[in-house]
């Protein structure tokens, strides 16, 4: 079988939609830094869209890899001519397969920082959109401050380093266009954080700020960062993935995409540089993401916590497995129905009600076969941005908070290192050592004490009692007692 790329594109058969357009004739206007499962399932999967209905052929995407890991996604890009499939995933085990043709370059930064700087600086290049995670805006979790003391952000403060940093290469494509007397592009932030535009521009300000204080006004005022909410679960490919991909369709592709049907994305329409039709392929173009934004992150994100934590000390591996579990379930829209939703706007178009079932029918997808390990990944990075200002809200407004906090006790047993079955328990996230360091003191509160990720949350009466009740319960009774408490509203023993 063939290898995916554009000279194999022709031979495949008719059960994988592939690109119709000519992709010699697509320009770049777009470049994304962050190139991982989830652009390549959204973004780019909109642009595709777009291209095929014979549209924004001068948008298409250079892909950036920010970081040294991003060497394999590099290789995989080169060897198909930037192809690859996207395999959409369906309840009922129906797979829907398109090769994706709107990435049309891509470009390791670590190897030539030169060129991606040149790239961004194109007079063609009108959008730099970002998926870097919850961690890559290098801001405290709790103060939301830029760290000016990060290691890599210092060397790219260096008068003639070469960047390294999403920071430094960003910043100075667009010193290059403002010298060349070039509009700045808008930076279009696809991450899952609340006010994400916001926050870029907090972070590309203060980054500029520090190269040169008046080219820190310049980008706050300049340049446009357009909020957005993205919606689609991605999980991580796995080979049973591409074993599939290429027996069931008959294409050999390094590095496919699978994910959920469903996909949303709300992008706030400021783009005085242009930007493509996207609402002709289903974007919601609004004035204000905020309600948006909010209904997903406290709902879906801060759900999958929910889900990730407990579940995973209960010997679930899979999201379907714990949202089809009835006490998880029931947890689940307890803590969707009493703790976030009451925190929440009302959302433009709507029904809270429906969006909360249709959620939890999504989370019970057996198909995408997505891990509770994905999201407990790099959780000192996601609580705060999606758990915790549902907690700081209820609390503020004396509402119920015990399941939020139980996911908080759940959090800090699985640092302990076991499951309730005994099995090891890995913990992956930047503030490891320090999290597990806490974990084995002696002092119930020690894992709350974190102010880095916690801020003050140690010092409430409600919350310190409800996580030393939870966390004790946890340890003596195991996860399905403590969460049976929680579900019946009783008290936690
Ligand atoms: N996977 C999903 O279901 C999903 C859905 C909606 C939004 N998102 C958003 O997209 C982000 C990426 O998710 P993914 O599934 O593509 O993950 P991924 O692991 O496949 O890709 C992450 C990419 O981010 C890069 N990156 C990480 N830290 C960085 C840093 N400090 N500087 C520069 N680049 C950095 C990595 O090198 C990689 O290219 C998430 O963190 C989330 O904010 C993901
Ligand atoms: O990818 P993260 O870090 O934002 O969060 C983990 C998951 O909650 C997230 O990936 C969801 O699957 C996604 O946000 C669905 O759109």
């Amino acid at each position: 079988m063939p290898r995916l790329d554009a000279t194999t594109l022709p031979t495949l058969g008719p059960s994988v939609w592939t690109p119709r357009y000519d992709r010699s004739a697509v320009g770049v206007g777009i470049v994304h830094l962050g190139v991982g499962g989830f652009h390549r399932s959204h973004e780019a999967m909109y642009v595709d869209r777009l291209l095929e209905s014979g549209q924004a052929q001068d948008w298409g995407i250079c892909g950036v890899g920010v970081l040294p890991s991003d060497r394999r996604m590099a290789e995989v890009m080169a060897a198909q001519d930037c192809l690859y499939t996207l395999v959409v995933k369906h309840a009922d085990g129906f797979l829907d397969a398109r090769v994706v043709g709107s990435v049309v370059e891509y470009l390791l930064a670590p190897d030539d920082p030169e060129a991606v700087v040149e790239k961004m600086a194109a007079p063609g290049t009108r959008i730099v959109s970002l998926t870097v995670t919850e961690g890559g805006y290098n801001t405290s979790p709790d103060t939301g401050a830029f760290d000016t003391a990060a290691p890599d952000v210092v060397a790219d403060l260096q008068p003639g380093a070469l960047p390294r940093t999403t920071f430094g290469l960003v910043t100075e494509a667009l010193v290059r266009r403002r010298e060349r007397g070039l509009a700045p592009f808008a930076v279009v932030s696809c991450d899952n954080i609340p006010g994400n535009g916001h926050l870029a521009r907090a972070a590309f300000g203060a980054f500029a700020t520090l190269r040169d204080p008046e080219l820190g006004e310049w980008v706050a005022a300049e340049v446009p960062f357009p909020n957005s909410m993205v919606d689609r679960i991605t999980p991580v490919t796995t080979d049973d993935d591409r074993a599939d991909l290429a027996r069931r369709f008959g294409v050999e592709d390094a590095w496919p995409v699978v994910c959920e049907p469903y996909t949303q994305w709300v992008l706030e329409d400021a783009f005085p540089g242009g930007r493509p039709p996207l609402e002709d392929v289903g974007v919601q173009l609004v004035d204000d993401v905020a309600p948006y934004e909010l209904m997903k992150l406290r709902l879906l994100n801060a759900g999958h916590q929910v889900l990730g934590h407990l579940g995973r000390l209960a010997g679930h591996a899979y999201v379907h497995e714990a949202s089809q579990d009835p006490l998880f379930r029931e947890f689940l829209l307890g803590y969707l129905d009493e703790e976030a939703t009451p925190t929440l706007p009302p959302v433009p178009g709507i029904d809270l009600r429906r969006y909360r079932a249709d959620l939890v029918g999504r989370f019970a997808n057996p198909a995408v076969r997505d891990t509770l390990a994905r999201l407990c990944e790099n959780a000192s990075d996601r609580i705060p941005q999606f758990l915790l200002p549902v907690l700081r809200a209820d609390l503020a407004a004396g509402r119920e908070i015990r399941r939020s906090v139980a996911v908080l006790a759940g959090w800090a047993r699985t640092a302990e290192g076991t499951d309730d079955t005994g099995r090891p328990v890995e913990l992956s996230d930047p503030r490891r050592d320090a999290l597990l360091a806490r974990a084995r003191d002696a002092d119930p509160l020690a894992f709350l004490r974190e102010r880095d990720v916690f801020g003050d949350l140690a010092e409430d009466p409600r919350v310190a009692a409800a996580f030393t009740e939870t966390l004790t319960s946890l340890r003596r009774r195991g996860t399905r007692a403590t969460v049976e408490d929680l579900v019946r509203g009783r008290r936690v023993r």
